[in-house]
């Protein structure tokens, strides 16, 4: 395997250059890219390992955030992983709400849909967010795709209640996958492609729903036997404490978090229940980051940062209740 190395993982017109010449050829399949230097050993491990990777409205704070954050997926391919994206952009559909004098009301963590809102909700994230994402992440080469859900059936949804004190809450056109079809996933991944996912499902009824977008990577993950599953936020990582206590959780396992789901609030409750199913789904790892921080992505998954929040399947021995952040996570 040949890699670009620097240019790649520093985002640098170089990786982009090579892998952009080397595309075109047989079958239209994007080769590794042709260059220069001999991967690593220790890159090579992760040649060929499926990496989920939600990319959270609040993380897309700024455009050079969104840029830095498209150079780390594409290094990441370059790498030899396969990379899916699946992205947010809650903020920015409350802020067309706003526009349009519609409400925005979220219940446990989600939205509140009526058909109105529903239509918003595709517009902003299959005709905006996702849009943005797939050109930043082809300016340097012709790796993304856009899709949704709803497209060759990916996800499958039925429509869900939020949960509060016990008690089932009818939110609208919100749905929770019950199926995933990763067929084309799975030919796009071959291609060397980088899908780029909205979280929008069809309805097992025909409908469309609105999929919170944690829960919709998470069920991705599971469905394409993903290892990683990265949750890219505004914030460390999951605060037990929040918001008095800013301590970040570093290490759990899925027993610790399951513990700790009751006292969540807001949207680290369908972030950690993502953690918490594709984990015991089989994916080997989930975290949740801060994607405010240049590269963590690419810090966390070359060099298991320890930054943020790890979630693992079985607990260690003499597992304290939870590990503060930075005591060193999977590699
Ligand atoms: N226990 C907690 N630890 C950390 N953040 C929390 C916690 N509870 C709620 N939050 C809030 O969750 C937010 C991240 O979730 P969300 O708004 O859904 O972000 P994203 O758009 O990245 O999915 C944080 O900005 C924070 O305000
Ligand atoms: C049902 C539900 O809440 N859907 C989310 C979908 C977008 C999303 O999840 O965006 P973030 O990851 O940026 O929060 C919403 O309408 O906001």
């Amino acid at each position: 395997m040949t890699f670009t190395a620097a240019g790649a993982a520093a985002g640098a017109g170089a990786g982009a250059a090579a892998v952009t010449g080397a595309a075109g050829s047989a079958g239209g399949r994007l080769p590794a890219a042709r260059t220069a230097v001999e991967a690593p050993p220790w890159l090579e491990r992760f040649r060929g390992s499926t990496v989920v990777v939600k990319f959270g409205g609040h993380a897309m704070v700024d455009e050079e955030l969104k840029r830095a954050f498209a150079r780390d997926v594409v290094a990441l391919r370059c790498a030899g992983l396969r990379v899916v994206v699946v992205h947010g952009g809650g903020p920015q559909i409350s802020a067309l709400l706003a526009r349009l004098d519609l409400e925005v009301r979220f219940t446990a963590g989600l939205r509140v849909t009526t058909p109105e809102v529903m239509e918003v909700v595709r517009m902003v994230l299959a005709g905006q967010v996702q849009r943005d994402i797939v050109h930043l992440v082809n300016a340097h080469g012709p790796y993304a795709v856009g899709m949704t859900g709803e497209d060759a059936h990916t996800l499958t949804a039925v429509r869900r209640p939020a949960w509060v004190d016990g008690r089932p809450v009818d939110i609208g056109l919100v749905g929770e996958v019950v199926r995933v079809d990763p067929e084309t996933l799975l030919a796009l991944l071959d291609r060397g492609r980088i899908p780029v996912v909205s979280p929008i499902a069809r309805g097992a009824d025909g409908r469309v729903y609105n999929i919170n977008a944690d829960l919709a990577a998470s069920a991705l993950a599971v469905a394409l036997g993903a290892e990683r599953l990265v949750m890219l936020t505004d914030v460390a990582g999951l605060m037990p404490g929040w918001p008095g206590d800013t301590t970040v959780a570093g290490r759990l396992t899925v027993p610790q978090l399951e513990s700790l789901l009751p006292s969540l609030t807001g949207g680290m409750v369908p972030k950690m229940e993502g953690c918490m199913a594709a984990v015991r789904g089989g994916v080997r790892v989930a975290h949740v980051l801060d994607g405010r921080v240049p590269h963590a992505l690419l810090q966390e998954v070359f060099a298991g940062g320890g930054a943020g929040t790890t979630v693992v399947p079985e607990p260690a021995a003499d597992e304290p209740a939870f590990a503060p952040a930075g005591d060193g996570a999977l590699g």
